[in-house]
């Protein structure tokens, strides 16, 4: 047996808030392969992620309480003990990084346990958005920390850009690393971990890439939980979306709507939502809301009152 087949291929997926990761993470599950522990890090406090990622024959297993690359905490390191001493061996490890977070530090990890073998870092960007976002005064600083090291970008969401669009999509991927190899995706069509396997080695990271600048994600970044037993009324619902200040960047959740029987998966990336069945009844209900700036943030209690707006009847639930 050689060193690499003894040890446990993590990959560690990374980009901004809303990219992809969680759908490409399915997309990756729901293909088949080995049995896999998918460890996610959601920055808000309900467990969202961890919902929406599909049923597998592994384990999903959650990295709360902010981001994890700010501070490998005794959390992760009791997640990874669990994986490492799994009854059944896991054969693979997908880590998705939360939307602040530096997917490096994380792989990071990997290289220090003997038992680990860093696989690769992919990166997802939204090709919507990824020239505005790496030139945004407020959120700039972490995109591009979040390009430093990896082996292999997805820019993600050709379907919502014309060919003009991709092309400054594709440069603004560029300037941030000339030689890395990009593969172009759309959540109908991503590509396997096997698939991928031409595009970068398994080393492909830059030793002499830029470090992503010290940022700590919990003073730059902000999350809310909203919780309320209540249902939301649909045209309210999309009326108060409309008040929500621009700081927040991206909601995310489970709710119910009055008068229909399943719940909803609620999603909003940047100022663009959607409502979409969910495939489970969530373990923790609720809605994320992710803002960046937190001096100009309005109150909790402010955007709580916006989305109190939305429920069916009047008056808020507990
Ligand atoms: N049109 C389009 N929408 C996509 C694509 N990939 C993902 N989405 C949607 O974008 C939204 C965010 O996707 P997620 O996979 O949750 O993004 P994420 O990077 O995991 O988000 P965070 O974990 O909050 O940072 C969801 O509504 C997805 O359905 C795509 O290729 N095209």
């Amino acid at each position: 047996m050689t060193a690499a087949s003894a040890t446990i291929p993590v990959t560690v997926i990374g980009g901004f808030l809303g990219a992809g990761k969680t759908t490409f993470v399915n997309h990756l599950l729901r293909s088949g392969g080995p049995r896999t522990a998918v460890l996610v890090n959601d920055f808000g406090e309900v467990n969202v992620d961890a919902t929406l990622i599909a049923s597998h024959d592994g384990t999903t297993m959650t990295l709360t309480n902010g981001c994890i690359c700010c501070s490998i905490g005794t959390s992760f390191i009791d997640t990874m003990c669990r994986v490492l001493d799994a009854a059944v061996p896991f054969e693979r490890i997908v880590i998705e990084a939360s939307g602040v977070g530096d997917p490096w530090k994380i792989a990071e990890i990997a290289l220090i346990e003997p038992s680990l073998r860093l696989d690769r870092v992919i990166v997802l960007a939204d090709a919507s958005r990824i020239a505005q976002l790496i030139d945004d005064a407020r959120v700039g600083d972490t995109v591009r920390g979040q390009f430093g090291r990896c082996a292999v970008v997805l820019l993600n969401k050709t379907d919502l850009v014309d060919a003009e669009a991709l092309t400054v999509a594709r440069a603004a991927v560029r300037s941030l690393r000339p030689d890395v190899r990009i593969v172009e995706t759309a959540q109908g069509a991503m590509p396997t971990l096997a698939e991928l396997e031409t595009a970068a080695s398994s080393s492909g990271f830059r030793a002499d890439a830029v470090d992503a600048a010290a940022i700590d994600h919990g003073t730059t970044f902000k999350s809310w939980a909203y919780r309320r037993a209540g249902q939301f009324d649909r045209n309210r619902l999309a009326c108060a979306v409309d008040k929500l200040p621009p700081q927040l960047l991206r909601l995310k959740g489970s709710c119910r709507l009055a008068g229909e029987d399943d719940v909803k998966v609620f999603q909003m990336v940047d100022s663009v939502w959607s409502l979409s069945p969910a495939d489970a009844e969530p373990a923790e209900p609720g809605i994320v809301l992710v803002g960046v700036g937190t001096a100009d943030l309005p109150p909790q209690a402010d955007l709580d009152a916006i989305l109190d707006r939305a429920l069916a009847r009047a008056e808020a639930a507990s």
